[in-house]
């Protein structure tokens, strides 16, 4: 109402507002357009509000039988312009389908509501053994809830779906280090463990070879003396040598080896098209695990691949064969008496994505969301992340404390020197993001010695990059220094300090990351250096991804000072080895 007031004020410097006078003169103004006759100090948008206002009065006070005049005046529902002043935007809060909206929610504290392994006792009693050996004796709260349903789902054995009809697909989002591995491997070993044939029956993709690895060798525990069949397609071996694990030729055709497959994408398409036999028409679970990444790793298209891999029907449809599997249709009366051997889609991740034009392309059936740690905040959040990615909120491990260094980037190399030494810490994760980076940190710190260092990037092969993550774990490297390759999944007991020495650009990014240290319930730091342009940007995205607790650690100077000398040496070294690295190159 303001700018309104201030123009009847002005009106009424020469002639009472509303007064004959004042009308005459405000009409003639407006036929001539005289734009100058409003004062130019008015801002324009208030002006045309006073003037608006001015001429709905007019409207209203014209005589009846005038209808020029009231033609003057705009509808009462016109826009009227104005009032652009800054002011908050109020939030748009996500619309979501309500699978996403209302998961089944589930305990993010792995130390508390664990339960007994006897407590489920649909689980079987080998399986049972079998954890109790590992030395599990609990399950965590996301295995507790997902195994049961899982099982629930399989009742009625792999075959078909409880009723005939198609099991629910299932969506896992829970912390990093809280067990979701054993949650999709007891179920699928479980249901597939009394089947006569061996085929594909369970496909596991993950994005890297060494996840695929260390899934391949958490199957391979639970299927130790059973008779199911795990293979792993990774590319780490030749085409050849994968295809001899996968299918036999026989006289009569070719055998499946394998009831469980774990494989990356790439590698399963090159055996899709390439390997003869290799038959996906069985599978019964489809498992993504690291499932957000593997939806953006989309464009390479492998999900509908292995989908029309698994609905391909053999020649003409038999009508008397059981189960066989046509292409998937809507849920009708008609295309429920003939069941079908169903195929599940289970996704599993600590950041799964919830915008559902993501999740659309996985085309999930009838989904269900197991979900942790997001109950109390709600889904509202402001991440820097990719837009409608959970909100930019995520649940971190209990026992991990998050902390920043303010550094420059000529004390970054010392602060990671100081952290390593003077702390003390005996199983460093250093991130950076890109393998320059990496190697030349790893450079500099072997330069500098006094550390056992190691890199892992691109930069080396599969084999190479195994030997590095067994050392690591076996304790002989005290400073690993990596690319983002092992900053998903990768299970290394005993990580005491994750170190980003380049700052994450993505709270996803930092989730992953950060969550190689604090497993399974135990403790853990994490230490992210930061420049101060960063700070601003970094404090606020840690703060949308929900991070509740971000201390703030300075390393002053003069414990820093005692390095110098040795690191300016360790600088010299590395220019003489990255100029020598460099000749080679090009030579
Ligand atoms: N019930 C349990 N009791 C004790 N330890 C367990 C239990 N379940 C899993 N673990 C251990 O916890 C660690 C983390 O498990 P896992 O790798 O499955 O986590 P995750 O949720 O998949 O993590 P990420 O999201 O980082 O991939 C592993 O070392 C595993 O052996």
């Amino acid at each position: 109402r303001r700018p309104s007031l201030r123009l009847h004020r002005r009106y009424g410097s020469s002639a009472a507002p509303g007064s004959p006078d004042a009308l005459r003169r405000k009409r003639r103004k407006a036929a001539s357009g005289d734009a100058d006759a409003e004062s130019s100090d008015e801002a324009p948008e208030e002006s045309s509000v006073g003037a608006e206002e001015k001429i709905r009065e007019e409207a209203a006070e014209a005589p009846e039988g005038n209808p020029e005049e009231k033609a003057s005046g705009p509808p009462a529902h016109a826009l009227v312009l104005g009032g652009f002043e800054r002011r908050k935007a109020p939030k748009v809060q996500p619309l979501l389908p309500t699978w996403l909206a209302e998961p089944s929610w589930v305990g993010k504290k792995v130390t508390e509501h664990l339960v007994p392994i006897q407590d489920i006792p649909e689980v079987h009693p080998d399986l049972q053994r079998k954890l109790r050996a590992q030395g599990i004796s609990s399950y965590f709260p996301v295995q507790a809830a997902v195994i049961p349903a899982l099982l629930e789902s399989a009742a009625g054995g792999f075959l078909v779906g409880r009723g005939g009809f198609r099991p629910r697909d299932l969506c896992v989002s829970a912390p990093t280090g809280s067990g979701k591995t054993l949650a999709f491997v007891i179920p699928v070993v479980q249901t597939l463990l009394h089947r006569v044939v061996c085929r594909i029956r369970a496909l596991v993709v993950l994005p890297t070879k060494e996840l695929a690895q260390q899934v391949n060798r958490v199957f391979n525990i639970y299927t130790d003396a059973t008779p199911l069949r795990v293979a792993l397609v990774t590319g780490q071996k030749s085409l050849a040598k994968e295809q001899e694990s996968l299918v036999q030729k026989s006289a009569d055709g070719y055998r499946c080896l394998a009831d469980i497959v774990v494989a990356t994408p790439g590698r399963l398409v090159d055996h899709i098209d390439q390997t003869a036999g290799f038959s996906l028409q069985q599978l019964r679970f489809l498992v993504i695990d690291e499932a957000d990444r593997m939806v953006d790793s989309m464009h390479q298209s492998w999900l509908p691949r292995v989908v029309a891999a698994a609905f391909q029907s053999q020649g003409p449809a038999d009508p008397c064969a059981l189960l066989q599997r046509g292409p998937l249709r809507a849920v009708t009366a008609a295309s429920t008496w003939a069941p079908q051997m169903p195929l599940q889609k289970l996704l599993f991740s600590a950041t799964l994505t919830q915008n559902p034009e993501k999740l659309q392309q996985l085309a999930l059936h009838q989904p269900r969301l197991f979900s942790a740690g997001l109950e109390s905040r709600g889904l509202e959040g402001t991440g820097d992340d990719v837009a409608g990615d959970m909100g930019g909120k995520y649940a971190f491990p209990e026992g991990l404390a998050h902390h920043y260094v303010p550094c420059s980037l000529s004390t970054k190399p010392l602060a990671v020197l100081h952290l390593v030494l003077t702390m003390r810490f005996s199983r460093v994760l250093c991130f950076t993001n890109s393998r320059e980076n990496s190697h030349r940190l790893f450079l500099l710190v072997q330069a500098f010695g006094g550390v056992s260092v190691a890199e892992f990037s691109s930069r080396h092969g599969p084999g190479q990059r195994k030997r590095t993550l067994k050392k690591f774990e076996q304790g002989k490297i005290q400073l690993l220094v990596s690319t983002d390759a092992t900053a998903r999944g990768i299970d290394v007991q005993g990580v005491e300090l994750v170190l980003n020495y380049d700052a994450p650009q993505y709270a996803r990014t930092y989730v992953h990351r950060v969550g190689r240290t604090a497993r399974a319930g135990r403790a853990g730091q994490a230490f992210t250096l930061l420049l101060r342009v960063q700070e601003r940007r970094f404090l606020r995205m840690l703060a949308g991804a929900g991070v509740l607790e971000l201390r703030r650690h300075e390393i002053p100077g003069e414990l820093l000072q005692p390095l110098v000398p040795c690191y300016e040496m360790a600088l010299a070294q590395l220019e003489k080895t990255v100029r020598e690295e460099r000749k080679e190159k090009a030579a």
